[in-house]
């Protein structure tokens, strides 16, 4: 048995593995959940990305880092589908990405991949138990079971008690718990991060960096962080450098 490709709507790599691996079957099921092969990508004439090649396995933490403006947020936001690469090849889940409309690609993205950018990204006239339970209620949930969802997670990230707090209201290590909460609640088989401790004081944002890392981990969910933080590059399985929109190979350990 060979499992590639095009899976089936609400299938990919992670899910199969989850259930097929306890069987043994594990072996035949592709490992990787994002791979970057050759990818380009340039706003201006001049590249932010030349020729990235990056490979994460399920449930591995990757961070990125590198200089200010050499390009990490171009590479998490074309690796996570928000932005088409030009050039070379995204699969993301199992899926093409370079195959795939906007839509489908922003379909996987709520489905299967959690998002939690620079800062929160929150609906500010939503509670917070509605800004978690949002990716569920726009997946067709029924609204009750949604917001039971959400409101379980924000128990998690231990902000169960500003459930009902406007999101306008909420402080910004907050409303990051809540970003994390609602890039959780759908279960995905990976998680992007973009500097999402920037808003926060350095132990506000390592804690924060724990919570993810540490509801990833407990879930098999691969993440990958974008970071200047040393801490929170240190906390990753792996590091990769970007330097002038290239991987800078001599800091890549695999
Ligand atoms: N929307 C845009 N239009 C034009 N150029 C852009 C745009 N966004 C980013 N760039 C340029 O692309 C390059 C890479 O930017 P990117 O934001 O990916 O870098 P970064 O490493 O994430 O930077 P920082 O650490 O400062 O957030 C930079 O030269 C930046 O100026």
């Amino acid at each position: 048995m060979h499992i590639r490709g095009n899976l089936q709507d609400g299938w990919n790599a992670g899910r199969l593995g989850r259930l097929l691996g306890p069987l043994g079957y594990g072996c035949a099921i592709p490992r990787a959940v994002l791979e970057l092969i050759g990818v380009e990508y340039a706003y201006t004439r001049t590249p932010a990305l030349r020729g990235v090649e990056l490979h994460v396995d399920a449930g591995e933490v990757v961070a990125v880092t590198g200089p200010s403006g050499c390009g990490k947020s171009t590479l998490l936001h074309v690796a996570a589908g928000i932005l088409p690469a030009q050039l070379g090849v995204v699969r993301l889940l199992g899926y093409d990405l370079t195959a795939l409309s906007e839509a489908q690609r922003a379909a996987l993205r709520r489905r299967d991949v959690g998002v939690v950018l620079q800062f929160g990204q929150l609906v500010p006239d939503l509670a917070a138990v509605e800004n978690v339970a949002l990716p569920l209620l726009l997946d067709g949930w029924a609204r009750g079971r949604a917001l039971r969802a959400a409101a379980g997670w924000l128990d998690r990230v231990g902000i169960g008690q500003e459930r009902d707090t406007l999101a306008a209201e909420l402080s910004g290590g907050e409303s990051q718990r809540v970003a994390v909460a609602r890039a959780l609640v759908t279960e995905p088989e990976i998680v992007f991060a973009d500097e999402p401790t920037g808003s926060l004081d350095q132990a506000g944002g390592f804690e924060l960096l724990e919570l993810l890392v540490g509801e990833a981990g407990e879930g098999g969910v691969a993440v990958v962080i974008v970071t200047h933080d040393r801490d929170v590059a240190a906390r990753a399985d792996r590091e990769v450098r970007l330097l002038d929109g290239r991987l800078d190979m001599a800091r890549l350990t695999r």
